[in-house]
């Protein structure tokens, strides 16, 4: 008789103890939670809460001054920084497409910069246009100026998507965008979330958001992660900064699972 398979370790992302310290005052600290594969972690919070600091951890932006981060098992600091940023897609509110560059190049850039032939990128780059909702024939050959702020953040995700990393990191992605353009964003982003299986961090303060996207919330206060669990947790918790989240929504009955 075989024996059982030991348990597998399918944490992608992993915070041990972890404190980051910059002029004497902790960014964030003791932070102990773990990102399971496929899952989509919203990290909520107040203003200045340590969300941004806590996402540069995970891709090496900023080093733990206590404790450790681990990706896919191994600390960020044993990680050779490019690789290790390959393994992650990021997507920010303020997008950063290179302005000179059409959306065909933009998408294109991180493969091509790992050397992937024409047809390759030229697929992949109309493959993931349509995966995010551009059609490709009126958006390939236009600049980021020639787009809308909606459409320019649909540009940014495709462009992490690009290499296939495994893991995306979204801070604020949809932060620049009106109500109505945001909602459809969401509704796919979670769509394709689902589709294509991806392990997401998601940084948001905006409290629909955080429940139409997660799996599971970590809310911050002070640069400490001071509750983590499912949506409907975090709507039954009496933490006092999750009642000060919840008591933004716009109806007390809202719980958060409602087709959207
Ligand atoms: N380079 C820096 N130098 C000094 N303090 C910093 C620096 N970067 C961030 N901070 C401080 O660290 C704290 C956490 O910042 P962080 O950007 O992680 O918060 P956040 O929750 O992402 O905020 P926001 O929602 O406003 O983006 C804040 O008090 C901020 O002022």
């Amino acid at each position: 008789m075989s024996l059982p398979h030991p348990p597998v370790n399918d944490s992608v992302v992993e915070f041990w103890n972890v404190t980051f310290r910059l002029n004497q005052r902790n960014l964030v600290s003791n932070l102990n939670f773990k990102v399971n594969r496929g899952e989509a972690l919203v990290l909520i919070g107040r203003s200045g809460s340590g969300k941004s600091t806590t996402i540069a951890l995970m891709d090496a932006l900023r080093i733990p001054t206590n404790g450790e981060v681990l990706v896919e098992g191994k600390p960020t600091t044993q990680w050779d920084p490019i690789q290790l940023r390959r393994r992650m897609g990021y997507v920010i509110q303020d997008i950063g497409l290179f302005p000179h560059f059409t959306v065909a190049k933009n998408v294109g850039l991180v493969p091509s910069l790992q050397g992937w032939d024409r047809d390759r990128i030229q697929n992949r780059v109309t493959e993931l246009l349509e995966l995010v909702g551009l059609e490709p024939q009126h958006f390939l050959n236009r600049y980021p100026h020639q787009l809308s702020g909606g459409q320019r953040q649909r540009v940014g995700v495709a462009r992490a998507l690009a290499a296939d990393p495994p893991v995306l990191l979204m801070d604020e992605p949809f932060g620049a965008v009106d109500p109505i353009t945001r909602l459809e964003l969401q509704r796919e982003f979670k769509h394709l979330q689902q589709q294509l299986g991806k392990t997401v961090i998601f940084v948001t303060h905006d409290i629909h958001e955080a429940l139409r996207l997660a799996t599971r919330i970590g809310l911050m206060q002070d640069g400490k992660m001071v509750l983590l669990g499912t949506p409907s947790e975090f709507l039954q918790s009496e933490h006092p900064e999750a009642q000060a989240f919840i008591r933004c929504l716009p109806t007390p009955t809202y719980n958060g699972t409602a087709d959207f």
